[in-house]
């Protein structure tokens, strides 16, 4: 580290470990690190990998409940919530985020992980109804990827006026702004992501890179909660995370995006 610490400022992640590294908690950590904030990490589950399969392991609730109320005094600039790995861990979660928020506005960045690239298999399509009834209407700003905003949703987005359409729709469910990521999903030669403030619609575009991209969501939606925490407004948040993402991708290694070598420290 070669940048002090923002003014110490705290950021958490509550968020699965990724073995490999590409994703999860330990993108969020090196990210909010390059942001030079105090990163801390609430874990919801361990993911391992076997037989090129990753296996999500929950952390039990008790344990997951002592996380959270060790954490009750931290004084957070943001947060930011990836992998939940099921209903009971969401609940903990929505719970403990309507205490905090209540205290004070904190800038809260939902990603609502369901389908993530290691491990297509792996769905809580059942916890769809607890995403939007419980955590989006707590979320600043919520970051789907091309699938997970169909699956909430529950509509096909094959063109621009459908992703309009389910930013609409994710806006509706009470999320303050929406981010949906068309990643390399969408389009075969540009990464168009969608924003919408429940107002007015823009596009965040990068040409389209070949490299390994495992973890850019983590990556995107840590960048974001950082900016945030560093009062930022949200489009140039967003904005900031694109760039962030792209360089991360650009040196990623074969196990995910590389958030710490040769990319530029974030302002
Ligand atoms: N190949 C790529 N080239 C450039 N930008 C990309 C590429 N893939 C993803 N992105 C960008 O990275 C960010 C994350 O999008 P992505 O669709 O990969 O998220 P995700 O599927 O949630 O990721 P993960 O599950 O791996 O964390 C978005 O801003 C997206 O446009
Ligand atoms: C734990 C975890 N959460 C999310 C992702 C998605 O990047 C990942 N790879 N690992």
């Amino acid at each position: 580290m070669t940048k002090d610490l923002v003014e110490n400022k705290k950021i958490l992640t509550i968020a699965g470990s990724d073995i490999l590294s590409g994703g999860g908690m330990q993108a969020d950590l090196a990210t909010f690190a390059a942001n030079g904030l105090y990163g801390f990490c609430a874990l919801t589950s361990i993911v391992t990998v076997n037989d090129n399969k990753f296996w999500v392991h929950p952390v039990a609730q008790d344990i997951f409940q002592e996380e959270l109320n060790s954490l009750a005094d931290v004084e957070f600039s943001a947060i930011k919530i990836g992998l939940l790995p099921n209903t009971k861990i969401l609940q903990q979660t929505t719970k403990w985020l309507t205490t905090l928020s209540a205290k004070s506005a904190i800038p809260i960045v939902l990603d609502p992980v369901i389908v993530f690239k290691e491990n297509a298999d792996y769905s809580v399509s059942e916890m769809r109804e607890f995403f939007i009834s419980e955590l989006f209407p707590l979320a600043s700003v919520v970051t789907p990827n091309l699938k997970e905003a169909e699956i909430l949703t529950g509509q096909p987005i094959k063109t621009k006026t459908e992703m309009e359409a389910a930013a609409k729709a994710l806006y509706d469910f009470g999320a303050k702004n929406v981010v949906i990521k068309g990643g390399n999903r969408f389009d075969q030669s540009q990464a168009i992501d969608l924003v919408y403030d429940g107002k007015n619609f823009f596009e965040l575009t990068n040409p389209l890179l070949k490299n390994n991209n495992n973890g850019a969501g983590c990556t995107f939606a840590a960048s974001i909660a950082s900016q945030l925490a560093k009062e930022k407004k949200v489009e140039e948040a967003v904005k900031e995370a694109k760039a962030f993402v792209y360089q991360a991708i650009q040196n990623a290694n074969e196990y995910g995006v590389f958030q710490n070598k040769k990319i530029n420290f974030q302002k």
